[in-house]
């Protein structure tokens, strides 16, 4: 998991956008649910706008042309993502979440699909008119569960019978979800248990809002409760991005550890096995049902221990040797499936994750990073005991999520800007085999009980995601799904050139350079530089809306993962670490240099835009340079000290620039933008949401007031319901208005092409 936030590490730049932020809508499927693509019923395979119409904006538009032909901004409604495929136990069948954007009701909607793995056309499973994701089949076949919001429903587990004829979705009780033995009898998960009860007690202030509700030991009370509607706020996450703000605690701080529960499958009666006062993690059983493995504090100390612990530390000034050193927060241990005293597995430095039983119960496989800036790996121990061996040995890349299967361990990992399967060498003395790779991203792989079915979700450059099936050696791979046919008749996506080069101190980065829509050899065309965000994300090798909707403009889009990014191993990650601005500015300004004397591009006409850590980019390299001729920020950061407290994820600067604003005040004022407005000569366009959490609105104002005062072109568009995801899961006519200024903006200041003359 990401250190600063609760985010995968690997987050590459393009699929943020994948797990839509779905507005789930209480509504009882109907039943006939399976419909065939293209046929109608609310939205067949790559259908533009496919609700029923009301009176909306998007009724009076004309009808889109067809192609071949540029990206309209209008495409962006008719392109599918799908994600989460679920191969069935037996192989025989895969289901998948399919989500697109409904233009006429400005919002998405994802539905399960499931494809035959031998092939033929995708039936749709679940309602168009409620909201379901996130597939996974019940182990003894009986059972499609899938995640969805009903009403009638408790939880948000939803469920299609196999067994027997079956109509509307149900929910189950007696088919717990958890990790399960071999033979599928029970199952076992974490319980978070019960608050304990206390005395009802008259809430004086229990008709306010809860943000407005004086919250637990707070000094000061409204003078007229009714009178208040503020937000009162003592604790320190009280704002988190995408969630909104957060009410403060009304009672005292109380400690409810997850403890481990079991449950027979066909029976409702759960049993909670462990009663103490720290937390179980992750718990996985062992194929025989006789064990269980879980993750909890190094030394099993009770929650409230270790979290005043960590909390005392977080007030402390920045401790070379005390930050820096390597810690061991957590361990494996093993206890009877039926309860007792937990024995510990193995003592290991650092972080294990995903812990996943042999298919002979003899040895536990597990991801571990031995230290903050350290490459995670997959470690072996016996599951007697003994010293965990690394199977990736020095390998440059970090594995994602691996499965054990019969055959050995295989595992999705981040190449750069690609992505792939590959093989582990058991022994460790190899480097992993790649299984299925080229230049494309890849997700989801999900393999049958035998492990010889693999499925996946797969992009590229110029190709949205489809979902495709494989043998589970990779072998045989066959596109099983269309849902992107008709945008793709219509619309010519762009290509990209992958570039490799060298930059400060040797190192070599990674780069791609799209060609605009309609180029011409021996002609001239304006280039636009996207810059990612994190700092630790990536670009790569995955359709983008983004670079595609300027490519269609007419411009190259050059794009590369400087030091900083992900997916090349983590010294790589982390080797910008009080550095910001500084050699990954020349990273990036370096594929500038050989990009800019081709004889395609024309370097008299250049842009630079990017979002967030991207955002902060451009706003330096606008006090850097003249050489781009206009700049779009986004989300942006201007002054970090700013950011440090208006931010949800003070984190990332506390690490990054060695301690709090105050701890290190010269470098947080050294790398911040703000300081050096004055030499700002760019004609600047600022986009910012008005309820980002993540990098708040005032950043953004102080640019533009100071860009204002001295003259400067700018603009600045906010855009309300929004948060730090508007270019990614916000609401689609916003997320398309965006695009359509981005188009205006360098089409106004690199093409000349007039304000309004730019086609949607
Ligand atoms: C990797 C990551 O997400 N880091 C976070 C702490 C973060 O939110 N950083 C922001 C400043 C940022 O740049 N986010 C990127 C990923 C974005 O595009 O929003």
């Amino acid at each position: 998991m990401h250190p600063f936030l609760d985010l995968p590490m690997h987050v590459s730049a393009q699929w943020r956008r994948a797990p839509y932020a779905l507005a789930l809508l209480a509504c009882a499927a109907p039943a006939a649910l399976i419909a065939q693509p293209g046929r109608g019923g609310g939205g067949g395979a790559g259908g533009a706008g496919a609700a029923a119409g009301g009176a909306s904006p998007s009724n009076a538009l004309p009808a889109l042309p067809k192609g071949p032909r540029a990206m309209m901004l209008r495409d962006w409604y008719r392109v599918a993502n799908l994600s989460n495929p679920a191969v069935s136990p037996d192989g025989k069948r895969i289901a998948v979440t399919v989500t697109r954007a409904v233009e006429a009701d400005n919002r998405r909607h994802s539905e399960i699909w499931v494809v035959n793995a031998a092939g033929g056309e995708p039936q749709r499973w679940t309602s168009p008119s409620t909201e379901s994701s996130n597939p996974r089949w019940s182990a003894d076949g009986k059972y499609l569960f899938f995640t969805s919001q009903r009403a009638g429903g408790t939880g948000n587990t939803w469920a299609i019978r196999l067994d027997q004829p079956s109509g509307e979705a149900i929910q189950v009780g007696d088919y717990p979800n958890g990790s399960m033995p071999s033979d599928g009898s029970f199952a076992v998960f974490t319980d978070a248990g019960r608050p304990a009860p206390t005395a009802p007690s008259p809430d004086p202030f229990g008709q306010m809002q809860p943000m407005a509700r004086p919250p637990f030991e707070a000094i000061t009370r409204p003078s007229v409760s009714a009178r208040f509607d503020g937000r009162h706020v003592v604790d320190m996450s009280y704002k988190v991005n995408g969630v909104g703000f957060v009410p403060g605690r009304r009672v005292a701080r109380t400690w409810r550890p997850t403890q481990i529960a079991r449950q027979p499958i066909g029976d409702t009666t759960k049993k909670v096995i462990t009663s103490t006062a720290y937390s179980h993690r992750g718990p996985v059983v062992s194929p025989d049902g006789k064990w269980i493995a879980f993750t909890a504090d190094s030394r099993l100390r009770p929650d409230s221990v270790v979290d005043r612990e960590r909390d005392s530390l977080a007030t402390l000034p920045y401790n070379k040797v005390r930050d820096e050193a390597e810690r061991n927060d957590a361990d494996i241990y093993i206890i009877d499936a039926n309860g007792g005293t937990p024995r510990k597995l193995t003592d290991w430095m650092g972080a294990e994750s995903q812990i996943t039983w042999s298919p002979d119960g003899k040895q536990i496989a597990f991801i571990g990073r031995p230290g903050r800036t350290k490459n995670s790996n997959i470690y072996v121990v016996d599951a007697a005991g003994g010293t965990p061996r690394a199977l990736l040995g020095n390998w440059q890349y970090e594995p994602g999520n691996f499965d054990w299967l019969p055959g050995g361990i295989q595992f999705t990992a981040e190449i750069g800007g690609r992505s792939a399967v590959l093989r582990a060498d058991m022994s460790g003395k190899s480097l992993p085999t790649e299984l299925v790779s080229g230049r494309r991203q890849l997700r989801g792989a999900s393999y049958d009980e035998s492990g010889k079915t693999l499925a996946y979700v797969a992009t590229s450059m110029n190709k949205p995601t489809e979902l495709f099936v494989a043998s589970g050696d990779g072998t045989g791979e066959r596109q099983l799904t269309n849902f992107n046919k008709d945008v793709n008749a219509d619309v010519v996506w762009s290509d990209a050139e992958r570039i490799t080069y060298k930059s400060v101190g040797n190192l070599e980065i990674e780069g791609w350079l799209m060609k605009p829509y309609g180029y011409e050899a021996g002609k001239k065309y304006p280039m636009v530089i996207y810059i990612h965000g994190g700092p630790h994300s990536s670009y790569g090798e995955g359709w983008f809306d983004e670079f595609q909707n300027l490519a269609a403009q007419g411009m190259f889009v050059l794009f590369t993962n400087p030091r900083g990014s992900s997916g090349y191993g983590a010294p790589f990650t982390y080797s910008t670490r009080g550095r910001w601005g500084m050699e990954d500015y020349q990273d990036l300004m370096k594929a500038v240099d050989i990009v800019s004397v081709r004889a395609d591009v024309d370097s008299t006409k250049m842009g630079a835009t990017g979002g967030s850590y991207g955002g902060f980019m451009t706003t330096w390299m606008a006090t850097k340079t003249t050489r781009f001729k206009a700049i779009e920020t986004d989300r942006t950061i201007t002054d970090w000290t700013y950011w440090y407290g208006s931010s949800d994820a003070q984190g990332l600067t506390e690490f990054e620039f060695y301690g709090k604003p105050w701890d290190n005040q010269k470098l947080y004022d050294e790398l911040s933008p703000i300081r050096y407005v004055n030499k700002v000569k760019t004609p600047m366009l600022i986009v910012q949401s008005e309820e980002d959490h993540r990098t708040p609105m005032g950043s953004a104002e102080i640019w533009f007031m100071s860009l204002k005062k001295q003259g400067v072109p700018v603009e600045l568009i906010r855009y309300p319901r929004s948060n730090h995801d508007l270019s990614r899961t916000g609401e689609p006519w916003l997320l398309v208005d965006r695009l359509g200024r981005l188009r205006q903006w360098f089409g106004y200041w690199l093409q000349g092409v007039q304000p309004g003359a730019v086609a949607n």
